[in-house]
Parts: C-alpha cells; sequence; structure tokens
C-alpha cells in the first residue's frame, strides 16, 4: 500500500517522509487535507455524472480548445506513451482558465458547471491550498536553498505563484464501462503527468494502476475510520525535472470492468517557471539525468514543456 502522509504536519520529520514517498513511488495518499468527503468529494462527482449524463451533442457544444478547455469526447485523447495506443475510450471535461484571485473559472461553461460555478472556484482554491502545502514538505525535506545558502521552504509555492499566469486544470473523467474487448485494455494509456503535481479522486476507489518498476500495481484506497477520503497525489514531469529525477513521475494507466468516474486536479507551476535542478545538496548529489534542454540548448520552461505533452496526447494519429 502507498504511504499516507498527514499534510497538516509541516515538521521536518514528515516532510521527510513525504519527500521519500515521492522519491520511492512517486505516489503517494494524503490525509487532513481540506477536501470534506460529503459536500465536497461527492457532490463533485454528482455534478460530473450529471454533465457526463448529457448527450454527445450537447457536450461536443463545448469542444476542447487549443488552451485546454472544455470537452474531450472518447477516443480523442490518446495518453499513452509509447505510442502504440488506440485511443482511450474515457471523456473528459477540463476546467483551466480560473483566475487565480477568487478561483472563478471564466471558459465557456455547461449549464450543469455555470449553476455550481461558486462551488466550483471553493473547490479550485481548497486544491490550491493542498498544492501549497504539499509544495512547502518537497521544499522542507529536500532543504531547498537559496541563492545566500539560506532555507528557501517556499521556493515551489512561489513557482506556483498565484499572481503569475498558469494552466492548472481541473479534469473531471468518465469511463463508460468497456465493451469485452476493452476489459483487459487500458482505458486511459500508460503516461507521467506533465505538470507539477497531480491530485486524484476516484469512483469506485478502483482502476487506477501505477508501474513499480516491474510490474503494475492496483492503487488502493484504505477506508478511514473518522470518515475522511484520502487523496492520491502524484509526482509529475516538472518536479522530477525539477530535482534531476530524484522525485519520481511515475508511469499510470486507468483499467477497470466496470464504468469509472474520476476527479482530477492537475497543477501546474507558472508558464514562465524554468524547469532546472534546484539548490539542494540532495538533489547535487544525486546522480540523475532528468532534466533536458530545448532546441535552444536552455532548459525548458513549464510552458513548453506543457504543451510539448499536451501535442503527444492530442495529435499522435496523423
Ligand atoms: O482517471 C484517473 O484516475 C487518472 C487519469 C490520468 O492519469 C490522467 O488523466 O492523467
Ligand atoms: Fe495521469
Amino acid at each position: 500500500m502507498l504511504p499516507v502522509i498527514d499534510i497538516s504536519n509541516l515538521s521536518y520529520e514528515n516532510s521527510k517522509k513525504l519527500v521519500d514517498a515521492a522519491s520511492s513511488h512517486g505516489f503517494l495518499l494524503l490525509k487532513n487535507h481540506s477536501l470534506d468527503k460529503n459536500m465536497t468529494i461527492d457532490r463533485l462527482f454528482t455534478i460530473s455524472k450529471q454533465f457526463f449524463d448529457l448527450s454527445l451533442d450537447i457536450k461536443n457544444l463545448f469542444p476542447r480548445s487549443q488552451e485546454n478547455d472544455g470537452y474531450v469526447a472518447p477516443m480523442v485523447e490518446d495518453l499513452q506513451q509509447d505510442g502504440t495506443g488506440k485511443g482511450d475510450p474515457k471523456e473528459a471535461f477540463n476546467i483551466t482558465h480560473f483566475n487565480l484571485n477568487d478561483f472563478i473559472p471564466h471558459q465557456n461553461l455547461p449549464e450543469i458547471y455555470e449553476e455550481n460555478k461558486l462551488f466550483i472556484s471553493s473547490c479550485l482554491k481548497k486544491y490550491y491550498s493542498i498544492l501549497h502545502s504539499v509544495c512547502k514538505m518537497l521544499a522542507i525535506g529536500l532543504e531547498v536553498k537559496d541563492n545566500d545558502g539560506n532555507p528557501n521552504p517556499d521556493y515551489f509555492v512561489n513557482a506556483h505563484d498565484l499572481n503569475l499566469k498558469t494552466r492548472s486544470a481541473l479534469r473531471l473523467l468518465h469511463y463508460p464501462k468497456p465493451s469485452k474487448e476493452y476489459e483487459n485494455e487500458n482505458l486511459a494509456g500508460a503516461h507521467t503527468d506533465y505538470g507539477s503535481l497531480t491530485f486524484v479522486l476516484q469512483r469506485p476507489h478502483k482502476g487506477l494502476q501505477i508501474f513499480d518498476g516491474d510490474e503494475w500495481v492496483n492503487v488502493e484506497i484504505p477506508e478511514q475510520d473518522d470518515g475522511q477520503e484520502l487523496l492520491i497525489v502524484n509526482i509529475a514531469d516538472m518536479l522530477s525535472f525539477w530535482t534531476n529525477g530524484y522525485l519520481k513521475s511515475t508511469l499510470h494507466r486507468v483499467r477497470s470492468t466496470e464504468e469509472r468516474y474520476s476527479v482530477v486536479f492537475f497543477c501546474q507551476p507558472a508558464d514562465v517557471i524554468v524547469l532546472e535542478p534546484v539548490n539542494s545538496e540532495l538533489i547535487k548529489n544525486y546522480n540523475g539525468n532528468m532534466y533536458y534542454l530545448n532546441s535552444n540548448g536552455k532548459p525548458l520552461t513549464a510552458l513548453e514543456h506543457l504543451f510539448i505533452r499536451l501535442e503527444q496526447g492530442y495529435n499522435k494519429k496523423k
């Protein structure tokens, strides 16, 4: 089972535990986050189902734009990173244009999301507070320093500065019950995520699988005595670049024999952030080779990497 980390405890010891989990598995489970099961998580899934229950014609009135917002119909996206995929049979709705002052989405939204705009905004705000806590713990656990050699626990928080343009996205996903021939196929192809961190909630609590280096293992979510729902979090590519591969952006996929819904929040640093290794003794002494350069010989920016990966996911079949 994946390590469970309490994110209300920002001590050095607990931050180290989080870093160890992020470095060995790339996936972990968070407890004591601010997403309440009954009031928030269940409601997100209810709204999501109401949207996906609409006809394809209506959903297609909000097609995904170049800016990555809107509806993605089944088989349009192909997450399988090694190029062997046939397209993912899932459908999705991306909410990406929100203002980081009030977290209100500013994009053309179907009625059901429009009606719940303030609720969605409150969820986005909560996701950002969780993101900032995890960012802080990672910088504490990695002992990131500023240029003068002083501890810089806000390094990753600042990279997600609320005043800079970003592309973080709340993604509602629906995996229709697969036909017989898809029961042992990927419903979301094997891939790593593009941003900094990803938070995942799923109904039922299964279907997500991660590659542990040898085999595919199910992400199990243990029930909690106090009724809270653990939040899955995974390290995505950019944190791996920032740490020269010390934090693992782990391959994962979705397989299921039944209908499935997930709610995924993809965190992106600000567009302009440069993805080069952070100032940390641990990272300097780590013999990775994870970050790469653009055609001008410079480390990639967050925006460049995101657009390279989105292009791969949507424009494979040519
Ligand atoms: O549906 C899920 O649980 C995860 C999907 C996923 O990995 C993704 O969209 O990047
Ligand atoms: Fe993913």
